[in-house]
């Protein structure tokens, strides 16, 4: 299997020499296929998080378990304060929690010194917040380029930009764009390094419901292109009909989660 793997690496490695973009994606499924990579599938077993705010102790996750198969969408739904944004922070590796364990693939975040941790953070996941956070001196196609990091697979900027629908625009600042573009901006400059993971939290709280759908469009489409996990935080419980799977969260605690059997496309979803 190990000679199986290495040549099929040197074949991938010339692939991604000379083949088109397209052609990279067929080989890496492939090579998942032979070689049985299940990716980068989440476990997260009693997961604790306390935050101390002066003398309040705030129990942010309490004993939170789950799993989450590669290449999958999942919506984390939940009031506010109930460990979302939390759940979402840890798992990236922006936060780190008290107890219990997390594993992302082969990677078990508690096992990490910090410069591991942000390696981890740098390879494999991508953020998008609800306020795009776009630096205002650059433009669309700088903006991307900080998304690059540390990445050794990066995908093509024309590519991303074309994908995202602002490769006309890529000269302009973010004071020139709308939300939605902006919000566009935001995803390409994420999905660039090509993340196996992308963590969105209320990557559409700001916008209105026809560019908000649009943006959830998007997300599908890097979830099926890509074969990215993507994670969306949202109070808005209709995003969860077009997720493979729904978690809810109340006073730190995953209190439901299951999984779609159906699942609408997002424009038909209700939006609240
Ligand atoms: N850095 C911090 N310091 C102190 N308390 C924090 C910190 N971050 C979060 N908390 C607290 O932890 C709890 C969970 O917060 P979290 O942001 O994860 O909730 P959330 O479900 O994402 O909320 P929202 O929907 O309002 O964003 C809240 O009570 C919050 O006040």
């Amino acid at each position: 299997m190990k000679y199986i793997h290495k040549n099929i690496s040197k074949v991938i490695d010339l692939s991604f020499h000379c083949c088109t973009l397209k052609m990279k994606y067929i080989m890496v499924f492939i090579t998942k296929l032979l070689i049985g990579d299940d990716g980068m599938t989440i476990f997260a077993d009693q997961v604790n998080k306390t935050y101390q705010s002066g003398e309040v102790t705030v129990k942010a996750l309490r004993n939170a378990s789950l799993e989450i198969p590669d290449n999958k969408i999942v919506t984390i739904l939940g009031p506010s304060g109930s460990g979302k944004s939390t759940l979402l922070n840890v798992i990236g590796g922006i936060d780190r929690y008290d107890s219990g364990s997390i594993k992302v693939g082969e990677t078990v975040l508690e096992d990490l010194k910090e410069r591991k941790l942000t390696d981890y953070r740098r390879k494999y996941v991508g953020f998008i917040f609800q306020q795009y956070n776009l630096i205002p001196t650059l433009t669309v196609e700088e903006n991307v380029e900080v998304g690059l990091e540390l990445s050794q697979q990066p995908l093509e900027m024309k590519d991303i930009l074309q994908k995202v629908d602002m490769w006309d625009k890529k000269a302009k600042f973010p004071y020139q764009l709308s939300g939605g573009e902006q919000q566009r901006v935001a995803i390409a400059r994420a999905l660039i390094k090509n993340p196996e993971i992308l963590l969105c939290d209320e990557p559409t709280g700001a916008l209105d419901e026809e560019t908000g759908k649009n943006i959830l469009k998007l997300l599908k489409f890097v979830n099926e292109q890509y074969g990215t996990t993507v994670l969306i935080i949202t109070h808005n419980q209709g995003i969860g009909e077009m997720a493979h799977y729904v978690i809810r969260m109340k006073s730190g605690e995953i209190v439901e989660s299951y999984e779609n059997e159906e699942r609408l496309d997002p424009e038909q979803v209700t939006w609240s």
